[in-house]
């Protein structure tokens, strides 16, 4: 509802930062042609069409830049100095267009134009950048956001399967977790109860992995570890203490969480897919075998 409310809000201030733009932007450049017709009342001595083409394209082209800035969606301070350089730098080019049909004072040529160009070019690129950064930082969100679990914040099966992918020329160990009678503890518990134990699982065993180890939730109660290596008697005793730890987890009513626990080792020539199999055939056998065991492949 917050979250609502602020949404609204950023919007509604947004809806007016664009009118107050807008509106400075239409109303510099009337301001600079209702000066020159002010000042230079006798327009008919004035004109002349020299190089008018090419200056009017440059205006339009940058006003083109201002709508499209406008249209965008852009941070406020990315959008502010991109807007205030863009109406300076028409503005100035508004002075250089009628210079072509004109002629002008020479204190606007020299200083007013090419002071208000320069300004104006100058806020644009800084708004530029702050646009890339802006992008940048967008971008490493969501590439975070796609490969995170977002219940328990670990790696989620998508980070999981792209790193067995980079590395399936290795040798590694597979090891697949599940929570025994995940459905009976959310049923006896509720819900909210059940993406607790999930969450501090998964903090638990986090912590119970060394660096080279990759640690995912593969989706509803079933986590992955991918140890490089095919150590058999190191994921003997890495599945204990993965079994140890889960029953230090205890629910209400004295009930303990446990775990069951499939090991697969990849071998040369195994296809990523076969070895996954073979983890799921440990894991159901370790099931069947009465639950808190694991069962290597
Ligand atoms: N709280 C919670 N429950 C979930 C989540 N994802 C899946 N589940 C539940 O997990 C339960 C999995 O149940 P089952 O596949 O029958 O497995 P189980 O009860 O653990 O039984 P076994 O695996 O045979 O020991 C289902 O009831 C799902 O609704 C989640 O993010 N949070």
């Amino acid at each position: 509802m917050a979250y609502c409310e602020n949404e609204f809000n950023q919007q509604l201030e947004r809806k007016w930062l664009h009118r107050a733009f807008a509106s400075m932007f239409i109303l510099s450049l009337v301001l600079i042609v209702v000066l020159y017709c002010i000042f230079l009342p006798d327009l008919d001595e004035h004109i002349f069409l020299n190089g008018v083409l090419t200056d009017a394209i440059n205006f339009l082209i940058v006003v083109a830049i201002f709508v499209i800035v406008q249209k965008a969606n852009l941070s406020t301070t990315a959008y502010v100095h991109l807007s205030l350089g863009l109406t300076l730098w028409t503005a100035g080019l508004t002075f250089d267009l009628l210079d072509e049909i004109l002629t002008q004072p020479l204190f606007i040529g020299i200083y007013v134009e090419d002071i208000l160009r320069t300004a104006g070019m100058l806020l644009t690129c800084y708004g530029l950048k702050l646009t890339m950064a802006d992008l940048k930082r967008t971008q490493q969100r969501l590439s975070k956001e796609l490969t995170t679990d977002y219940l328990t914040k670990i790696a989620n099966r998508r980070f999981f399967y792209q790193h067995m992918q980079q590395v399936q020329t290795q040798r590694f160990t597979l090891i697949i977790i599940d929570i025994d009678f995940f459905k009976s503890i959310n049923d006896e518990f509720g819900h909210d109860v059940g993406d607790k134990v999930l969450t501090e699982l998964a903090a638990l065993y986090s912590k119970a992995f060394s660096q080279e180890c990759v640690f995912a939730r593969l989706g509803g109660e079933e986590f992955a570890v991918f140890v490089p290596g095919d150590d058999q008697q190191f994921a003997i005793e890495l599945s204990q203490q993965l079994l140890a730890i889960a029953r230090t987890i205890e629910l209400k009513k004295q009930r303990k969480v446990t775990v069951s626990i499939g090991v697969s080792f990849k071998t040369a020539n195994e296809s990523l897919t076969e070895v996954v199999k073979r983890a799921d055939q440990a894991l159901y056998k370790a099931k069947n075998s009465g639950r808190d065991q694991y069962n290597l492949a």
